[in-house]
């Protein structure tokens, strides 16, 4: 594959698609890097996904395989566009703030999701009846999905799949406890434990620990160019949060929420800066003087 290849991708899909012709979701159970391969003919589907191809008239919908080439550097172009992105993702193929994410929420639809797959959420009043006959749940109004509903990434572990969306970059090793929550575009480079929020954009390094509750503020914007990385090794205690990217071996207090903006003491220095100056810088500890209220920092081995 050339360097000019890694910026496309394509896939075979399986789209849902209403009757009325809108395309609700496609699903790539191998999405590639690259272009369509020269000799492959676009009109006609691996049987695998060929076979798959159905009717469902609870859902007022048709399952129907279709492929998907996508020049990553440019904006998203459709909804099957823009699922073909966010497999990309959790299939460790393209990293958060790897490709270009502009438009992305403008061609996602708002489905109503159910355990069968989407449907029209416009449609649901109308179905619910026969839907509950059937036994038929809706759970979620939403325009992203679960993703173990699409994947399930190997060597991960996900205590409660309702609280992580398809386009979550989820390392081997990462485990997502009942509180953690993972958003597309975010996600872990190596193993760590997730028991708060990663929001969109919000990426951690190796061996990090989100803590219970705890939360990393994040931008709904995927065109941003505000980048919010945790580094290696680093723990934001439970119930704390930051609103800066942290250096490798950083802890956070429990309960202390650092933002961009909080002034804090450096104690060794006995200096005060906003604690986003501080962004990226190793061995940081930020805690609450209990006695005080100000928020300091000190330096840590490890
Ligand atoms: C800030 C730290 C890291 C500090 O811990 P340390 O072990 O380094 O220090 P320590 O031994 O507790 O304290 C060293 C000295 O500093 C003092 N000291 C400690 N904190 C202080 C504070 N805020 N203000 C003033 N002094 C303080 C102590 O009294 C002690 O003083 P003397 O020397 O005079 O004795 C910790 O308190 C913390 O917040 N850890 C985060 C743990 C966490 O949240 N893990 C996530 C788990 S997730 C989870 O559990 C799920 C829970 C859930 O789901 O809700």
């Amino acid at each position: 594959m050339s360097a000019q290849d890694s910026l496309w991708a394509w896939g075979d899909g399986l789209a849902t698609i209403t009757d009325s012709g809108k395309i609700l979701d496609c699903w790539f159970p191998e999405p590639k890097l690259g272009r369509v391969p020269a000799d492959r003919d676009w009109y006609v589907a691996p049987k695998a996904l060929a076979d798959e191809a159905h009717e469902d008239p609870r859902r007022g919908v048709r399952l129907h395989p279709l492929v998907v080439e996508s020049d990553l550097s440019a904006p998203v172009q459709s909804t099957q566009d823009a699922y073909l992105r966010l497999h990309l993702l959790s299939h460790l193929l393209v990293k958060p703030h790897g490709q270009n994410l502009t438009g992305l929420w403008d061609h996602l639809p708002a489905n109503a999701w159910t355990d069968l797959g989407p449907m029209d959420a416009e449609e649901i009043s109308t179905r619910l009846p026969a839907l509950r006959r059937g036994g038929v749940q809706v759970y979620a109004i939403d325009k992203l999905p679960r993703l173990l509903d699409y994947l399930v990434p190997k060597g991960v572990r996900i205590a409660d799949g309702g609280r992580v969306r398809l386009g979550a970059y989820l390392s081997p090793g990462t485990i997502v406890m009942h509180e953690g929550f993972v958003n597309c575009n975010a996600g872990t480079l190596g193993p760590s434990i997730i028991e708060g929020r990663l929001s969109q954009g919000i990426v951690i390094g190796a061996h990090t620990d989100i803590g219970g509750g705890a939360s990393v503020m994040g931008m709904v914007a995927t065109d941003s160019p505000q980048r919010v990385l945790i580094g290696e090794r680093s723990l934001i205690g439970a119930n704390a949060g930051v609103g800066f990217g942290l250096g490798d071996d950083c802890v956070v207090e429990a309960g202390l929420y650092v933002t961009a903006g909080t002034k804090v003491t450096v104690v060794a220095e006995q200096r005060n800066v906003k604690a986003g100056e501080l962004a990226g810088v190793p061995n940081l500890l930020f805690r609450r003087n209990s006695l005080t209220g100000a928020v300091e920092v000190f330096s840590r081995n490890g």
